[in-house]
């Protein structure tokens, strides 16, 4: 039988095995360029590792999914960090998973609520990024540098992914 999900709300303390939640709710923040910004401070764990590692900042463009959605894959990135938020108010798909002697195990599916991001710790399973709705653009911050900084592992059967309420 395979794995079928219902994606949960995206909550820091949900997704605390697997990373930080990128959000200004509960942030350390504070006002600065003379009080006309705030800033929301120190949000993500941010790794770059191994020969050559450094942090690198892209912009990505994603087209849509739908649930109920067959996730046939998640990957991992060995050397780094992986942050994705979004530069709009669409929401999108977060699965992860545990690892267990290098195997993904017990997948999790979360969904974003509007303006959330994720920053996967080094060495996380996740699932590639998934916007819903529509066509979204994305800020990455993430790991370049020399070696193999990604690590694909196919279920023998898909994860389902439930529609919220399915
Ligand atoms: N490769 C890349 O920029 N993205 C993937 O790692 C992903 O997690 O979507
Ligand atoms: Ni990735």
């Amino acid at each position: 039988m395979p794995h079928s999900l219902q994606p949960q709300p995206l909550t820091p303390e949900a997704f605390a095995p697997f990373g930080q939640v990128l959000q200004k709710d509960g942030a350390r923040n504070f006002a600065i360029n003379d009080g006309t910004c705030r800033r929301f401070h120190d949000l993500a764990n941010v790794e770059a590792t191994g020969p050559g590692g450094r942090v690198i900042v892209s912009l990505v463009t994603g087209e849509p999914s739908t649930l109920p959605l067959l996730v046939e894959m998640v990957e991992r990135h060995p050397f780094g960090s992986q942050a994705f938020h979004p530069l709009s108010r669409n929401r999108f798909l977060v699965v992860v998973c545990e690892d267990e002697d290098g195997r993904p195990v017990r997948p999790r599916a979360f969904l974003t609520s509007p303006g959330q991001g994720v920053n996967y710790d080094r060495n996380v399973w996740h699932g590639v990024l998934t916007p819903l709705g529509e066509t979204s653009d994305f800020l990455i911050v993430d790991r370049d540098g020399e070696g193999d900084n990604l690590e694909v592992f196919t279920f023998d059967e898909p994860v389902l992914v439930r529609a919220p309420g399915e």
